[in-house]
């Protein structure tokens, strides 16, 4: 009996003992963060210095769309702002040009980009090194050279998405902007990856499983970068279970069973790359052996990751941009007609086959609308999370120590009102009148990590809103979006009604 006390007090010494060296040891952590820490100097709210949690209180209990919440901290605290114990947030232009500078070797950061999933992709690689030896493969397929090779495949799309536009005519049906333009380049990306579309474009009405699933998918980032475990656990589960157990993250199941079947029947028969008519697509690179320093071709898994990576990145991003162009071409018949006369100009005869590439290059107007959707869709809108290297480095004329974590989001350089006056607007004719304003359009990002599709991005974009505004007059249907607003889900994730829009063919 008295052993039996003895050692029922003995535990509970211990735990009492246990209790207050975590206590000490919290205590501790806190003042070391609060007024020790290297990042102490940096304001900002008081509970972001102390832990990590800050995030995912404002982004998944507040439900706050996470850039939009960091635009009130920065009103409150000034342009520079400690937003987590080792991280720093930027509001100003000059930061962005500094983080995101060519010169500039800095890893991913990893919490961020391991929510996607694509840790073995070249948009998840964490260091330069591994990124570069992807991104130089897929430059296979994506370079100015290769691209100009790929351009009839862009405008038998943009054929597909007129014929398209022709049904919802004859039908008298309105035009759903918001997934119109993202079928297009989703059977543009898939047909460059696997060899054949998808055909999202044939699907009544727009609302292609792929690009609902991509977009239910969305949240499930926002959750996954906030709550490690979580992904582990819906990733570690067949996809096939998750989407019947896990209703929020249903949309990345179907799309992991989609695109695991295109994977599986290319890495299971190599061969049928070889019958297809051009030896273009980003897999015939991607299984290239010799294109690899070790010789041995990436895993499936690694595979699967690209695709994934590259439907993400190549479709959301320019269809969001075609649709944020047709949103305000529509709503300002000043814009709209400007654009008309000079499209008319370049192609005076509908039946005679698109400009080429070369001419509209070089239309002001064209370019200044397209120019005008990146910066209000601004790619990615999450802040693209860098770490700073072990020497630290000068950011906006400021010295900020090695290990942390900085980034500039792009929003802070689209809509900063000295830059972009009125940012809100849609002013095609700013890029005309300040050219020095290139500098600044960073929807692509730069340095290193930028976007490896530009090139045919921008083809993709020149191509379809010549053709579209040049064959079509479009009014925005009584349905339509009034505005845009979006969420934060690491792309804009835009919330309410589409944009829909009522097509009436020119005849000349
Ligand atoms: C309007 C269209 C597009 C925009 C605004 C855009 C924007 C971006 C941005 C901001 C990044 C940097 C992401 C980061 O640092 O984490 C990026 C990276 C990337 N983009 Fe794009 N993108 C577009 C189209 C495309 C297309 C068509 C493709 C090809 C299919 C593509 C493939 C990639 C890849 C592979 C990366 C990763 C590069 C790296 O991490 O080094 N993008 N894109």
């Amino acid at each position: 009996m008295a052993a039996a006390v003895i050692s029922a007090d003995t535990a509970a010494g211990w735990a009492v003992l246990a209790a207050v060296a975590l206590l000490t040891f919290l205590a501790y952590r806190l003042i070391y963060r609060v007024y020790l820490h290297p990042l102490a100097r940096f304001p900002g709210p008081p509970a972001a210095a102390v832990t990590w949690w800050w995030k995912t209180y404002v982004e998944v209990i507040r439900g706050r769309s996470f850039c939009h919440a960091l635009e009130g901290v920065h009103a409150q605290y000034g342009d520079i702002i400690r937003i987590g114990p080792d991280e720093l947030h930027f509001a100003n232009p000059q930061a962005y040009l500094d983080i995101y500078n060519a010169k500039n070797r800095w890893n991913k950061e990893p919490k961020l980009y391991h929510c996607f999933n694509e840790d073995r992709s070249s948009f998840g690689f964490l260091t330069y090194r591994e990124a570069k030896e992807r991104k130089d493969i897929l430059n296979k397929t994506f370079s100015p050279k290769a691209i100009e090779q790929v351009q009839g495949l862009v405008l038998e799309k943009v054929d597909a998405l007129a014929a398209a536009f022709d049904r919802d005519v004859e039908q008298d049906t309105p035009t759903n902007m918001s997934y119109a333009f993202r079928c297009m380049t989703m059977d543009i990306i898939t047909y460059l990856c696997f060899g054949h579309a998808v055909d999202a474009l044939k699907v009544p009405n727009y609302r292609a499983p792929i690009i609902e699933a991509m977009d239910a998918a969305l949240g499930s980032f926002v959750l996954f970068r906030n709550f490690e475990w979580f992904k582990s656990l819906i990733l570690g589960i067949p996809p096939r279970i998750s989407r019947v157990i896990s209703p929020p993250t249903r949309g990345l199941a179907e799309l992991q069973l989609t695109l695991l079947e295109q994977i599986s029947e290319l890495t299971e028969h190599p061969e049928s790359l070889d019958h297809l008519p051009h030896k273009m697509t980003i897999y015939h690179a991607l299984m290239d052996k010799d294109s690899y320093q070790n010789g041995t071709v990436p895993s499936a898994g690694s595979l699967y990751e690209e695709a994934q990576a590259l439907m993400f990145a190549g479709g959301d991003t320019t269809g969001n941009t075609l649709m944020m162009c047709s949103f305000h071409l529509m709503k300002n018949p000043e814009a709209h007609a400007k654009l008309r006369m000079e499209l008319r100009a370049a192609w005076p005869d509908i039946h005679q086959p698109s400009p080429s590439l070369r001419e509209l290059e070089k239309l002001p107007y064209l370019n200044g609308v397209i120019k005008e959707g990146l910066r209000l869709t601004s790619g990615v809108v999450s802040g693209l999370l860098r770490i700073v290297p072990p020497e630290g480095a000068k950011i906006a004329g400021t010295f900020v120590p090695g290990g942390t974590i900085v980034s500039c989001g792009s929003t802070f350089v689209h809509y900063n009102p000295k830059l972009f006056p009125e940012p809100q607007e849609f002013r095609p004719e700013r890029w005309i009148e300040n050219p020095s304003l290139d500098n600044y359009q960073v929807a692509f990002s730069k340095g290193p990590r930028m976007c490896l599709g530009i090139n045919l991005a921008w083809v993709e974009l020149r191509y379809t809103v010549a053709r579209i505004w040049r064959f079509y007059d479009m009014k925005a249907d009584a349905s339509s979006a009034k505005s845009l607003p979006f969420r934060d889900t690491f792309l804009p994730s835009y919330e309410g009604a589409p944009v829909m829009a009522r097509m009436e063919k020119v005849t000349a």
